[in-house]
């Protein structure tokens, strides 16, 4: 650890370490207890600078953060990256009959949902370059929806970054342009 910035390796081992399963882990089903990643002071200064590390290639005009957990990290990579962040919101009716939203319908999700997901048409551009940020993905279905709404903005669709890569369907694996810091079998 070089003036209190973790490299990739520590990022890693800390990410490892500090992290548990709940329940009986026959399967990458069991749940994750990611709530220590954010206890720690370096790993959650470490977490926005190597999750926007993983699209350096890229331009990004906005991070597109997925309640709740991918909002807390989006904002991370933001303030990194030096631009602003959507929240893509669950289940929301607008806010007044004036508000105009996309929204989509997901795919059964991880816990079998069906959510719609959503965000305020003003907050996007057809000329934004999109990065969805999130700590996990499983199913890939809220991934999928945020895909969805970033074509139906007309805007462009960068990639999606996570902390832990769990994907069950490959063949989302392309269309999301997915990069992780860790897969769940190194958990
Ligand atoms: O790949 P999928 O099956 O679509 O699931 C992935 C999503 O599930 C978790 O969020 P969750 O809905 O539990 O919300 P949280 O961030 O509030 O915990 C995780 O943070 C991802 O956003
Ligand atoms: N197994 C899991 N544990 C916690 N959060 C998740 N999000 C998607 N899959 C998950």
């Amino acid at each position: 650890m070089a003036d209190g910035v973790l490299t990739g390796t520590e990022l890693r081992e800390r990410l490892q370490r500090t992290f548990e399963w709940l329940g009986d882990r026959t399967d990458y089903t069991s749940w994750a207890n990611v709530t220590s990643w954010w206890r720690d002071p370096e790993l959650l200064r470490a977490l926005g600078p190597a999750l926007a590390d993983q699209f350096n290639d890229t331009d990004p005009t906005v991070v597109l953060g997925l309640q709740s957990r991918g909002c807390l990290l989006g904002a991370l990579v933001a303030c990194h990256l030096g631009v602003g962040l959507v929240e893509v919101r669950k289940n929301e009716e607008p806010a007044a009959h004036s508000e105009r939203l996309w929204q989509r319908t997901t795919p059964p999700d991880y816990e079998d949902r069906h959510l719609t997901l959503g965000f305020r048409r003003d907050l996007m551009a057809s000329s934004d370059r999109v990065l969805l940020v999130d700590d996990w993905i499983a199913t890939g279905s809220q991934a999928l929806a945020c895909h969805q709404l970033v074509g139906d903005a007309g805007a462009t669709w960068l990639g999606t970054s996570v902390i832990v890569d769990c994907l069950e369907r490959p063949e989302l694996r392309r269309p999301l342009n997915l990069r992780a810091i860790l897969h769940a079998r190194d958990l």
